[in-house]
């Protein structure tokens, strides 16, 4: 079982804005969501943890070592799959894999020839080996960034956005692939996308202005807002009524009707009960 241990961790950039605010989690083996609003701070913690920015306070160890004074520690047990790569050379996957794995320092040719073939296979690309990567389909492309990511055999993949411009099937099968790996790795997955993070995520926790404001998991959350969300359909005068005497978290278009959704104990007059979901979830506790 891998741990990674964040304790109390700040990060004050240089101009003088506070990035993370005293940040504590602890994330096993599994998937662990991270969501939050743009600007929240999701993308520091990354840096802070991958070892790119050093935080102004707080520890953080991976399996009991200090990644923060040995970046090295985490950087060697580390996959990262950004959200698009930026340039897609004109060489096929195999070739391309085997160039980063050089910089990984795989440095034995057949133990990376091997390692190569394996991971070709686990995301279903053994097929378009000689394909040249820029041919791909987003799907393709996203499944390749996992391929390269899992090069070296991480402990620890760090996943951000990575479902965003695929299509719902692509989609599926990406996920699916993610929730396979996550058995034996810690995987830290950043995004705007409620719906992956209840499908996939064991636990999670949500950012907002770098504090994490909770964190446990997600079928947790939905319990506690069992009884005590409310809909109904509405004008759009009157939402602000509606706001001086409830919690509105949620105000949508459903067919074209504008649809107020309330977090109350009790039951308000002319509101329907709803069941909750982890978006309901997600927009009480930023609310
Ligand atoms: N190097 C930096 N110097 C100063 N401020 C920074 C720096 N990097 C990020 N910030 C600020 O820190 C805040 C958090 O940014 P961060 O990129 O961590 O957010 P995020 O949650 O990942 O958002 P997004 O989903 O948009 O990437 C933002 O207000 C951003 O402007």
């Amino acid at each position: 079982m891998n741990t990674l241990n964040i304790h109390n961790v700040s990060l004050v950039y240089s101009n003088g804005y506070q990035a993370l605010n005293a940040l504590t989690i602890e994330i096993k083996n599994g998937i662990f969501g991270l969501l939050g609003p743009n600007g929240a701070g999701k993308s520091s913690l990354m840096k802070a943890i991958v070892g790119l920015q050093k935080p102004s306070e707080g520890t953080i160890t991976f399996n009991n070592q200090d990644i923060v004074e040995n970046p090295i520690e985490i950087q060697k047990h580390l996959g990262f799959l950004p959200q698009y790569f930026g340039v897609y050379p004109k060489i096929s996957a195999y070739n391309l894999l085997e160039h980063l794995a050089k910089l990984k320092g795989i440095n034995h040719p057949q133990k990376r020839k091997k390692q190569i073939i394996t991971l070709l296979e686990k995301v279903n690309l053994l097929d378009a080996k000689d394909k040249a990567v820029h041919t791909f389909s987003g799907g393709m492309k996203q499944r390749f960034g996992v391929a390269q990511a899992l090069l070296g055999s991480p402990k620890i993949v760090i996943v951000d956005e990575p479902t965003a411009g695929l299509d719902p099937e692509e989609r599926n099968r990406f996920n699916t692939l993610l929730s396979d790996l996550s058995e034996d790795i810690i995987i830290i997955l950043s995004t705007h996308l409620v719906e992956d993070v209840r499908n996939l995520c064991s636990t999670m926790g949500i950012m907002k202005r770098g504090k994490l404001i909770v964190q446990g998991k997600p079928k947790d959350f939905i319990k506690q807002l069992q009884g005590k969300l409310w809909s109904k359909e509405t004008e759009k005068n009157d939402i602000s009524a509606i706001e001086t005497n409830y919690k509105v978290i949620n105000t949508q278009l459903v067919e074209r009707v504008m649809n107020v959704t309330v977090v109350a104990d009790e039951q308000p007059d002319s509101f329907q009960a709803i069941n909750p979901t982890l978006e309901h979830v997600y927009f009480n506790y930023l609310s």
